[in-house]
């Protein structure tokens, strides 16, 4: 699987990318900003007053003042607590909210995306970045981040007040510092790709699983079962081997950073007892300083350990702006140069991935309310240019302008406002035949749907127990192909875009149902432009144009009538459908 077909950001992108999702809140991220810093203000307190707390206890103080010190050591610890607390939601909140809007933008990037691109790059990457990702990230925002950074301020605050004590202090701690650097380093650095592995050999993974299931049919008809068994656990134990040399790192980290606390807490006693024994600190100060060096491993731990987490969400994050940046380089502006209801291709060529062009500087302009037949032999490029004018495909070269719009670069919801397509494999969905219908248009009246339904000839509609409440599609009440296509029109008719493509949308029909689909779909197609990929030749020769396809490239063009006085490659089609059908 080549996992480089769809972009990965880059760290840099990903950190852009991040901050301008946070900075869409700015009032709310300066109010936990404050909050957070007034927890860690508070959790200064609690040191400083122990420390006080030692020096009257040393000088054989008095106990009121100590009872004092001690109800304002609970007062700031409680209110230490409670702002922290308030300070990690608020964030957890900013983030879940970012993160609600990414994952709409990736879903909404992994349907744009065309779909040779999807079926190069492997189903199994964009499943991967649309669930196992954006899980990862989730998890590590909403759960990581909030403590993260509560942590990062606390260290900030507590060196300040180390600082404030003596800076020597600062300067003793400091000292664990390049150790704790040197650490996280090494680990990021040999983390990172094991990380990217990891996410690889997952999607991977899914991958196989997918294509197992898919082929299942032909899986157990060939006997493949215990093959593809090991095809899936040589990808886990792929997977799995990754991930463990992960943990392997992660506990050789948490013995460094132990051996660098350890050498600052040293660190922390040796000034403290010397600055006392030469009178510059009290008791006290000392104790203070030696606590707020200890208040110091937990946070210092889980910002070192969390970057672990933090880098784990980077890839997964750089994975899913990849997926959003790639739309936005292949799907910019709309452009637009009429606003008619007309399809232009302009000089299209197109080849599907490892293949020859399947589509060759093909141009074709299809008139306001004209309506044009492509036909041709099986593998003639017909399908593919109906994908391309769907916007489904996009040209290697060239442009398909519908209704004005770029197809390739349109916005989805502008494109599909002009045109809709039916389509060969026309899916029913689950639900009444009332909801389905109301797909193609949630807010139609309850006198629209029958009219639609009997338009498209759907009489078999009264002869249903619940009419128009009737389940239908997967569990419900089974529609033969013919009645699904009809379904489909009726869907379309709906829609009422001004431009129309049926990709063979009657080639299910025996013959006794054909000429009950050829009419539905002429009801279904009054009034629009359309193109119909016709491999039932009655549908070319009742429209305006007919345009014959052979190995991607249009070899032949004009009217029905045209077409067979002219005797070429049309005029032959013709000869061969008519005899087959008095055979
Ligand atoms: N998803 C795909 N991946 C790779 N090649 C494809 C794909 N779909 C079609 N092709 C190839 O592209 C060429 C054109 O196929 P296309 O389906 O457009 O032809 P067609 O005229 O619609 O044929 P048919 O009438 O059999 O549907 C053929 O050589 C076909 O094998």
């Amino acid at each position: 699987m080549s996992t480089d077909i769809l972009p990965i950001a880059t760290p840099r992108e990903t950190r852009r990318a991040m901050w301008r999702l946070l900075a869409q809140r700015p009032g709310r991220l300066a109010l936990t900003v404050f909050v957070l810093l007034a927890a860690a203000c508070c959790g200064l307190a609690a040191p400083a007053i122990l420390g006080i707390m030692v020096n009257i206890a040393a000088g054989g103080g008095d106990v009121m003042n100590l009872l004092w010190l001690a109800i304002g050591l609970l007062v700031a610890g409680g209110c230490g607590a409670l702002l922290g607390i308030l300070g990690q939601n608020l964030l957890a909140r900013i983030c879940e909210e970012a993160l609600a809007g990414l994952r709409e933008e990736v879903f909404a990037a992994a349907v744009r995306k065309p779909l040779a691109q999807l079926e190069k790059a492997g189903i199994g990457d964009v499943v991967a970045r649309v669930s196992g990702d954006v899980e990862a990230v989730s998890e590590a925002i909403s759960g990581v981040l909030p403590a993260f950074t509560s942590a990062a301020f606390t260290i900030a605050v507590t060196l300040l007040g180390l600082g404030v004590i003596d800076w020597r202090f600062a300067v003793a701690v400091l000292i664990a510092a390049p150790l704790q650097v040197f650490t996280l380093r090494w680990f990021l650095k040999r983390t990172a790709p094991i990380y990217r592995t990891v996410r690889i050999t997952e999607a991977n993974r899914t991958e196989q699983i997918i294509e197992t299931v898919h082929g299942s049919p032909s899986v157990l008809a060939l006997g493949l079962g215990s093959r593809h068994a090991e095809l899936v656990a040589t990808a886990s134990q792929e997977n799995i081997g990754h991930a463990l040399k992960g943990v392997s790192y992660l506990t050789r980290f948490y013995n460094r950073l132990n051996l660098a606390e350890l050498i600052g807490l040293s660190a922390v006693l040796v000034v403290g007892f010397w600055l006392h024994s030469e009178g510059i600190v009290t008791i006290g100060a000392a104790t203070a300083a030696a606590l707020y060096f200890y208040r110091l491993f937990d946070p210092i731990g889980l910002v070192l350990g969390q970057f672990d987490e933090l880098q784990k969400a980077a890839a997964g994050l750089g994975r899913m702006f990849g997926l959003t940046m790639s739309t936005a380089k292949t799907s910019p502006t709309a452009e637009s140069r009429a606003t008619d209801s007309s399809i232009v291709l302009d000089n299209v060529s197109f080849a599907y991935p490892g293949q020859g062009p399947a589509l060759h500087g093909v141009s074709l302009t299809v008139r306001p309310g004209e309506r044009v037949a492509i036909v041709g032999a099986s593998g003639a490029g017909k399908t593919t240019l109906a994908k391309v004018i769907m916007g489904l495909e996009h040209p290697d070269s060239g442009t398909a302008w519908v209704g004005g719009l770029d197809s390739a670069a349109a916005a989805p919801a502008d494109l599909h406002s002009r045109i809709a397509m039916v389509s060969q494999e026309v899916h029913v969905f689950s639900g009444t035949l009332a909801e389905d219908l109301k797909l193609a248009k949630p807010d139609a009246s309850p006198a629209e749907l029958p009219r639609v339904l009997a338009a498209v000839g759907a009489t078999w509609m009264n002869t249903l127990d619940d009419g128009l409440e009737t389940p239908v599609g997967a569990g419900g009440h089974q529609l033969t192909p013919e009645q699904a296509q009809q379904l489909a029109l009726a869907r379309l008719m709906l829609k009422d875009p001004p431009i129309a493509v049926l990709d063979e949308a009657t080639a299910e029909a025996g013959t006794g149902s054909a000429t009950m689909l050829d009419q539905a779909a002429e009801a279904a197609l009054a009034g629009r432009t359309s193109v119909v990929i016709a491999h039932r030749l009655s549908q070319a020769a009742s429209a305006d144009t007919v345009v014959v396809m052979e190995q991607g490239r249009i070899i032949e063009s004009g009217p029905h009538q045209e077409l067979l006085a002219g005797g070429g490659r049309y005029a032959t089609l013709w000869e061969a459908w008519n005899s087959s059908l008095s055979r």
